[in-house]
């Protein structure tokens, strides 16, 4: 790791040696309109717990109207985005994330979303009357990226073969359900020009809700981790969704899932911005295998735990912290394993 003489960089030593990570050809593409959709769903969230989902039916526009308004927003002075912030946990944030000493080379706008009424938290930008077109924009999206999140986890079940059909979808579409929204923007680093260094913008790390639905403009960055450890490029695509498995969803499937650890590498040189709806359960849900899914004599991998408890637990951790590694038995043996 190399750090440059710039104040900016000085106090983050954010930059990475320019080795070359596998442009992954490979990542799951699921169109979800195909009758395979289903079953070839199980099997990218077991094989990688990531996945691009096509034919989605939310139009691109939508996506380009939120990115135009985050990008407004962006583009303000420190001193008016600052009147959001800083994230207490929601807020505008710059380049700290959590509370535990993480930082990153992005700012972020980050809202608690309630679905039902649709709301998400006031922030101080939101009072100017020009940000009527922001609110009405990102109330739209919450809501499709909402619908697709349902659908999606919907066809996890019949891929599973398990009933009822929202046995998953339900925990996310539920009343008091713990939505998250986020906004990153990576914004480009002039000294970085000329060299062939990037910058650790998200550093790695697993989702602990039940899934997040990601969104980006076309600019490279995040990649994912594979079974065997390696790293990969996820190539962007503007016009699709990228579905992450996050904790929750490994534990409620005992482990058929994999919960994705993933990162964004800032290119320095392009600006990213990115949307993910973080989808989580009521506070009080219980987490813990789908009985559906246990077969005879199979054991929980996972002491039982309400989502507050894995929250709380979560919000003190460090990004690169293994979080379900708190939860799991450590009792058991290589059969009960099975
Ligand atoms: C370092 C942290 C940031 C985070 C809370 C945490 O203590 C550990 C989990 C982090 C994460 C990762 C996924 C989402 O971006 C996020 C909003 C979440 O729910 O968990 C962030 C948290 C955050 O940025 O506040
Ligand atoms: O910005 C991105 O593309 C991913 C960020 C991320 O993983 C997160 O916010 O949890
Ligand atoms: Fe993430």
């Amino acid at each position: 790791m190399v750090v440059l003489s710039n104040p900016g960089l000085d106090q983050i030593s954010l930059l990475r040696s320019p080795k070359a990570i596998a442009c992954s050809p490979g990542v799951p593409v699921i169109d979800l309109s195909k009758p395979d959709a289903a079953a070839s769903l199980v099997e990218a969230c077991e094989e990688f717990g990531f996945l691009k989902v096509t034919d989605h039916g939310i139009p691109v526009e939508l996506m380009q109207r939120l990115e135009a308004e985050a990008v407004r927003f962006f583009s303000l002075s420190p001193v008016e985005k600052e009147r959001s912030g800083p994230p207490d946990p929601f807020g505008y944030g710059n380049r700290k994330i959590g509370a535990n000493g993480d930082i990153g080379w992005l700012e972020y706008l980050l809202f608690a979303v309630a679905s039902k009424p649709l709301s998400y938290t006031f922030m101080d930008f939101l009072r100017e009357p020009a940000a009527c077109s922001f609110s009405s924009a990102l109330k739209e999206y919450l809501a499709a990226v909402r619908k697709l999140a349902s659908k999606v986890l919907e066809l996890m079940a019949e891929g599973l073969d398990i009933v009822p059909r929202d046995v998953i979808s339900r925990l996310i579409m539920a009343e008091n359900s713990d939505g998250i929204f986020r906004l990153n923007h990576y914004p480009p680093c002039p000294v970085l020009r000329g060299y062939n260094y990037g910058l650790t913008g998200f550093g790695e790390h697993t989702d602990p809700q039940v899934i997040s639905v990601l969104r980006s403009n076309n600019s490279t960055g995040l990649q994912i981790s594979l079974k065997d450890g390696s790293w990969v490029s996820v190539p962007p695509d503007e016009e699709s969704f990228y579905i992450n498995v996050g904790d929750s969803l490994q534990v409620l499937t005992n482990g058929r899932f994999r919960s994705v650890k993933h990162r964004v590498v800032a290119s320095g040189w392009e600006s990213r911005v990115s949307m993910i709806y973080f989808f989580g359960p009521p506070l009080a849900e219980k987490i813990a295998p789908l009985p559906q899914l246990m077969g005879e004599g199979e054991h929980s991998l996972y002491n039982e735990f309400t989502w507050d408890e894995y929250k709380k637990a979560a919000y003190k951790s460090r990004l690169v912290d293994n979080r379900l590694g708190l939860f799991e038995k450590r009792d058991l043996t290589d059969d009960q394993r099975l």
